[in-house]
């Protein structure tokens, strides 16, 4: 079985990979030829995908992002003179890891306002917290590979501002890993979920090329029953198109109004991890969930007298 699961895994990804390499129109078509074979959910999909019309501001606002361009960013904040210096106030210093947990006895404190990224194994979520924690010099904090499976824990970062903490968490579907592993990981995810007074919002990752696919809509039942508010963040932009992008956002705006999902908010964010596009817009989205300066304040006087607070933390907000 497990044999079975690797070898598919491979040749989805080594399709995945000739259809980038393959441009010319006469390629491209035997490709995804092809590709709409392997894939069991493709055809339906991709027939669907094809006739959704584009909204023409959708359009813009990924092309004014570049979220599908390719090319790296040279600077991390190119549109800096769009928004207040708040996002900077919270984000600019980057963050650090605090803690690491595998069962929630290992859980810290519940102290900061916490946002957290879920999403099917190798959507990207460890590279798009490097991506938002990772200050202006862009440090990489998270392990990343290109293997479904590489967080195994939760990770729980503080931003060096004290204003917002950032997690990152296993991921569901598949992986290379045990089932019994997996299926610990999720009880800890699915706990985490259930019982975080802090967790203000639930970004859900999705890779950009399938968008909702069935492990997702699994999961989704379960965020149902969870209080927190939830998001969508459209992840390897960069290896779409704009107009599949723009259809692909479009499709997943209709479902959220047919009312199928519960306290999933509409405006669907679009990021590249590799490129670092989309992550400022990011930070812009979540700075609200942050601490106002005045909380701050009253919590770092609250802390002071209090044990078992983490030490980054501490420093966090003594800064
Ligand atoms: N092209 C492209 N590749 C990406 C992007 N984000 C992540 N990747 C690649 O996708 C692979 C998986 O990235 P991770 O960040 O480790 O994925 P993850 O969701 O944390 O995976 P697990 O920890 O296994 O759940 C790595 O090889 C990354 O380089 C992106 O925006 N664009
Ligand atoms: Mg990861």
């Amino acid at each position: 079985m497990s044999f079975i699961c690797k070898s598919s895994y491979v040749l989805r990804r080594s399709l995945d990979k000739v259809r980038t390499a393959l441009s010319s129109k006469r390629w491209k078509s035997i490709a995804q030829t092809t590709l709409k074979k392997a894939s069991p959910s493709g055809r339906g999909v991709r027939s669907r995908l094809r006739r959704t019309p584009i909204d023409p501001k959708i359009l813009e606002t990924i092309n004014e992002l570049e979220v599908c361009s390719p090319r790296r960013r040279r600077t991390e904040y190119p549109d800096q003179e769009r928004f207040s210096g708040r996002v900077f106030q919270v984000w600019s210093r980057g963050g650090e890891l605090y803690k690491r947990a595998r069962v929630p006895e290992e859980f810290p404190e519940a102290i900061l306002p916490e946002v957290a990224l879920i999403g099917r194994s190798n959507v990207g979520k460890s590279c798009l917290v490097n991506s938002l924690v990772g200050g202006t010099k862009s440090r990489y904090l998270a392990e990343t590979k290109d293997f479904p499976g590489t967080t195994r824990e939760l990770g729980f970062y503080v931003l060096r501002s004290g204003f917002l903490s950032v997690v990152d968490l296993p991921g569901y579907g598949f992986a290379f890993a045990e089932e019994q592993e997996k299926k610990q990981w999720l009880e800890t995810v699915k706990e985490y979920l259930q019982q975080r007074k802090t967790l203000k919002r639930l970004l859900i990752l999705l890779d950009a090329r399938h968008g909702i696919m069935k492990a997702d809509r699994d999961m989704l039942q379960f965020f149902k029953r969870c209080k927190v508010k939830s998001q969508f963040v459209l992840n390897k932009c960069d290896l779409v198109k704009d107009d599949e992008l723009a259809r692909r956002i479009y499709m997943i705006r209709e479902e959220i109004s047919s009312g199928v999902y519960k306290r999933i908010l509409k405006n669907v964010m679009m990021t590249s991890s590799h490129t670092r596009a989309g992550a400022f817009t990011l930070q812009a989205e979540l700075t609200g969930l942050a601490l106002r300066p005045s909380q701050r304040h009253r919590l770092k006087l609250d802390l002071a007298t209090r044990g078992n607070v983490p030490d980054a933390i501490r420093r966090a907000l003594k800064s």
